[in-house]
């Protein structure tokens, strides 16, 4: 990075380990980051873990840095906005982690103009393979557009999207998409362990497979998921066996309408909150 700002977490629950972590495994130095918290317990581990700055406070992070990440629950966002509006943050650059919350509704909660990136990173962060998505409603200056590009860029890969509502579609496909991958991986285990095997390496396997999957998808771009799927897909063989079961239960559809449900849930809450 050719910029590391002074930068507080408001709230440090597992997004903020996740991004700290992987910050801090890319060279982001940690006496630049800070993080807050009501209870102490998630601050203390930070601190023993990564060396960063830790204060129960919101407004003693908040005044120490440049940046500012918001990163509580999107039910308390409005409470903990409200809180810190009562500084000056005329020179800092805001960034939201929280789903469903739209830019707009920040700049009602500080009542003052804020300089707000929303982001939907996800928790892959620890290692350094989030996938996040940016949004900014107003036109950022280059060194903030360079900023957010270089700290994401640390904790994984990044695309902007043009319209707010693409953020819903980021949610979908990789911040909550995650849970799907581990839903998945835990239905094969027990179904591997019902079978006899040991579960340690009916994990073991899964996981490997998994990898294995993305890395596949990810090394080959000229191949749709489809035909990778096909290629494994012996004609009368074991796959087709299993694949059949999957069409029989309408597994697409279920996924689609799940997909759907995920941004519903954030459409709601864009009104809720
Ligand atoms: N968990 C995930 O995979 C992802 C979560 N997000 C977003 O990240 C945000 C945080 O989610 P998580 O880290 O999963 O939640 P979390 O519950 O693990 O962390 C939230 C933290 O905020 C703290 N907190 C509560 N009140 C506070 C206050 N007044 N001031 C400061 N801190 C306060 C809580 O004690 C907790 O440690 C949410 O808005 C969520 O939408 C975004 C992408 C992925
Ligand atoms: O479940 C949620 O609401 C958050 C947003 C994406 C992942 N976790």
């Amino acid at each position: 990075m050719t910029q590391y700002r002074r930068i507080a977490f408001i709230g440090a629950g597992n997004m903020t380990r996740a991004i700290i972590s992987g910050m801090v495994s890319s060279g982001y130095p940690a006496d630049k980051i800070y993080a807050s918290n009501p209870s102490q317990g998630k601050l203390d581990d930070l601190a023993a873990d990564f060396g960063i700055n830790i204060n129960n406070h919101n407004h003693a992070v908040t005044q120490a840095a440049e940046v500012i990440v918001l990163s509580v629950k999107p039910q308390l966002m409005e409470k903990v906005c409200t809180d810190l509006a009562q500084l000056d943050l005329s020179q800092k650059l805001v960034i939201t982690i929280a789903a469903g919350i739209e830019a707009h509704r920040y700049q009602d909660y500080f009542g003052q103009p804020i300089k707000l990136v929303r982001s939907m990173p996800n928790t892959p962060a620890q290692l350094g393979l989030a996938l996040t998505g940016l949004y900014s409603a107003q036109q950022l200056n280059d060194e903030d557009t360079g900023y957010c590009n270089e700290l994401m860029s640390a904790i994984g890969k990044i695309t902007w999207v043009e319209q707010e509502q693409g953020l819903n579609h980021v949610i979908a496909c990789a911040g909550s998409s995650v849970a799907y991958f581990f839903l998945f991986a835990d239905a094969m285990q027990q179904s591997a362990a019902k079978m006899g095997c040991d579960p340690e390496q009916a994990r073991s396997m899964i996981q490997q497979a998994m990898l294995g999957a993305a890395q596949m998808l990810s090394h080959n771009s000229d191949l749709s998921a489809e035909q990778l799927r096909l290629n494994v897909t012996s004609k009368g063989g074991t796959t087709h066996a299993a694949i059949e079961r999957f069409q029989q239960g309408e597994l697409e559809t279920l996924v689609d309408q799940a997909m759907q449900d995920c941004v519903a849930r954030a459409e709601e809450m864009a009104k809720q909150f």
